[in-house]
């Protein structure tokens, strides 16, 4: 018999398991409210006008050709999605003190840092937000570090947990490895302010925490790329050192692409190219290079001043549906009278609303009204549109009456 013979069935992922589920429900008034893939009014996934005059642009150009890019990527995105996220008026750009590699997505470029901190850094210890993206504490144990978590979420608020991360990540070793959400932290929809977030940077400096930045919806989460690019901004400009993962897959809505981007601030210019040279190392017996497309389509939207301002507006169109929709469900379950407070729907950002619902709640709106969302009661506002906002509303009516 077979030499697999005892290899067990795996779970599904919980996140993509749920598009499995409603892919098999037969009900005309399904909605599918678990992944976090932007859906327009018409519930259909988008390919932004700009991708598609880069795409064009790229077809039409005859000396384009297919070879390898270098183990690091295209040099030119590599640049231009440093400033994007740094600001190109970052003293740590302008001293050449930036390595930024090519990665495949947000999550190989978690990984590819993980990686490297865990062949290179002396803390093995990384904390993450309590709750996070699912994904995150596989990407970082198989990466070779320990996870350990810090409290962010408030359920009695539904807000963030203020004092509890500021203590968590206080009695933290120092050197840990501590990971931030950029902006529209998934899948709470909670971020700090400002304020906040200059208080996190002063106390991750005083312990020498390393900052390691996840930004997975830049100009996704307010419509402004440099607004919810601040968090990293301050980090990155006060002379410490810090890394940033990028995706594309939202803001420029390139998920199936996979691109995306790994950032190192470093101290001085040389630690930064020898950093560089040992992400190589990394790379190579990885994946060896990145896809050449998505990020060729990327680098003729950020260096052309058109494209970039279309971008702009496009990602903002986005942007502002959603909140919209946050609106509109929050009014829905007013009008309704849904017992309970239900303001964080308008007060949370960025692509998800943490509801509160429980699991027996959750299945409880999946059976008797088709909704799919994952089991924490997290729902992709993108999933959802002025048509069907009525609906979801009553499901959540009748799962808290
Ligand atoms: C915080 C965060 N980091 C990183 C990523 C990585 O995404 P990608 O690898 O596609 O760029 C994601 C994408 N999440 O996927 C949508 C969902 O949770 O339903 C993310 O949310």
């Amino acid at each position: 018999d077979s030499v697999f013979a005892h290899v067990v069935r795996a779970p599904e992922d919980p996140i993509l398991g749920v598009t499995v589920a409603y892919n098999k429900d037969p009900s005309p008034n399904k909605l599918n409210l678990g992944v976090g893939a932007y859906r327009t009014e018409e519930g259909k996934p988008l390919v932004l006008n700009v991708v598609r005059q880069a795409e064009q642009q790229l077809v039409n150009d005859p000396s384009r050709v297919k070879e390898y890019l270098p183990i690091v990527g295209l040099a030119e995105f590599n640049k231009l999605s440093a400033k994007l996220i740094l600001g190109s008026d970052n003293p740590a750009i302008q001293e050449n003190r930036v390595t930024t590699v090519q990665g495949l997505s947000g999550t190989g470029s978690l990984r590819v840092g993980g990686e490297f901190l865990a062949r290179h850094y002396h803390e093995r210890t990384i904390y993450i937000p309590q709750p996070t993206w699912g994904n995150h504490p596989k990407v970082f144990t198989l990466s070779g570090l320990s996870v350990k978590t810090y409290r962010y979420y408030d359920p009695a608020t539904r807000g963030l947990n203020f004092q509890g991360l500021l203590e968590d990540l206080g009695s933290a070793p120092s050197g840990a490895i501590v990971l931030l959400h950029a902006c529209a932290h998934n899948p709470t929809g909670v971020d700090p302010t400002l304020e906040q977030w200059e208080h996190i940077r002063k106390l991750v400096r005083s312990k020498a925490l390393l900052p390691f930045f996840d930004s997975a919806y830049q100009g996704f989460a307010s419509g402004s790329l440099d607004a919810d690019a601040q968090s990293v901004r301050i980090f990155a400009a006060d002379g410490g050192e810090c890394l940033v993962a990028q995706s594309y897959a939202k803001n420029m809505g390139l998920y199936g692409e996979r691109v995306g981007a790994l950032s190192i601030v470093c101290k001085t210019a040389d630690v930064a190219s020898r950093v560089e040279s040992q992400l190589k190392l990394v790379i190579r017996p990885m994946y060896s290079n990145p896809p050449i497309h998505g990020a060729s389509i990327v680098a003729t939207i950020l260096k052309d001043r058109n494209l970039y301002n279309e971008w702009t507006i496009e990602l903002k169109a986005m942007a502002d549906r959603i909140i919209s929709m946050r609106q509109q469900l929050f009014d829905a379950l007013k009008t309704r009278g849904t017992p309970g407070d239900w303001s964080h729907i308008i007060k949370q950002i960025g692509m998800f609303t943490f509801t509160g619902l429980n699991s027996d709640q959750v299945a409880f709106m999946t059976k008797e009204y088709h909704i799919y969302m994952t089991s924490d009661g997290r729902i992709s506002m993108a999933g959802l549109s002025s048509r069907t906002v009525p609906h979801l509303a009553d499901a959540i009516h009748a799962a808290v009456t």
